[in-house]
């Protein structure tokens, strides 16, 4: 498990990280949030070793990080690192031979990402040569190729298309699967939404937020949906909720005391049939607007 513990982080006067806290466990995929300049990309230059701490530290299992630790994990930068003018398989074997793969082996595996990554065709370009979205590509390869122990992932997502998005989902469930702690930074809810089980909220350099979707899902307001026959205008006088949204036969409400909902629903039986009623689950997007506002 890789551990964010109060790690702070100033430039001048901007406190850009504030003591912050959070964990990145083995077996899921934590997705990492935040408004521009809330301060992820400092935190993932302050778990991988690229920028010094001002206080805190990051733990590694049972104790911090080491040097050695560090040259284990993988990450994928947001300033992407890869030399233009060398072709995409000579930089990326070399990558694979760092960590004592011999050269066969080594070009065997990085070709096999490439693969995957609708890459193989283009094995013998210069990086430069390529569009942004088949570089980035590249660059997700790079950080796949050393198999590292853990993988810190800078907007891994931005730039690619929707055929290498689920190339990318895939790969980050499989590691994770393997035991791999993956941390990755979007701005796509919707994709953080579908492939993470966990989730870090950052707003101005703190933690908004974090813990595992469902649970995030589930901190929010009670609210229940009611759809009935006929106009459900009458909910507005119900005691103990708060109508949210209110359209001809369908309402939302929120609950205000534990057990309105099911006097709500008895009402409503009493005044006719009753078409759906059941709980009301957030997405994750309104979780985030939430606890960034
Ligand atoms: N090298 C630096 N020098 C001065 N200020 C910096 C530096 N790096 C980051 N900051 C400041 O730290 C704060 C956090 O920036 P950071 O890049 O970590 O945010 P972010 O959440 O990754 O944003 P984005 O989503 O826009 O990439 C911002 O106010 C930013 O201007």
């Amino acid at each position: 498990m890789l551990e964010a513990r109060g790690l702070t982080r100033r430039f001048g006067e901007v406190v850009a990280v504030d003591d912050v806290s959070f964990e990145v466990p083995a077996g899921a995929v934590t997705g990492f949030v935040g408004g521009n300049g809330a301060g992820k990309t400092t935190t993932m230059r302050m778990l991988t070793g690229v920028l010094a701490v001002h206080a805190g530290e990051v733990r590694w299992g049972d104790r911090p990080a080491t040097a050695a630790d560090r040259r284990r994990f993988g990450y994928m930068p947001e300033e992407r690192g890869l030399y233009p003018k060398q072709p995409v398989l000579d930089q990326l074997v070399h990558l694979a031979r760092l960590r004592g793969d011999d050269a066969g082996r080594a070009r065997q595996e990085v070709l096999a990402l490439l693969e995957r990554f609708g890459l193989a065709d283009r094995a013998r370009e210069q990086v430069q040569k390529l569009s942004l979205g088949n570089q980035q590509r590249v660059q997700v390869v790079a950080a796949l190729v050393p198999r590292p122990a853990v993988l810190v992932l800078d907007e891994p997502f931005s730039g690619l298309d929707p055929a290498a998005v689920d190339a990318m989902a895939d790969v980050l469930r499989e590691h994770a699967r393997d035991g791999v702690p993956v941390l990755f930074s979007s701005h796509q809810l919707d994709l953080v939404d579908r492939l993470c089980d966990r989730l870090v909220v950052m707003a101005r350099g703190r933690v908004a937020a974090r813990g595992t979707t469902t649970e995030l899902r589930e901190s929010g307001a009670l609210r229940y949906r009611l759809t009935l026959c006929d106009d459900a205008g009458w909910v507005r006088e119900a005691a103990g909720v708060r109508v949210v949204d209110l359209a001809g036969p369908d309402a939302v409400v929120e609950v205000l005391e534990p057990g309105a909902e099911q006097r709500l629903l008895v009402d409503a039986v009493a005044r006719g049939p009753v078409r759906h009623f059941g709980r009301v689950v957030p997405q994750l997007s309104e979780v985030y607007r939430e606890v960034t506002a």
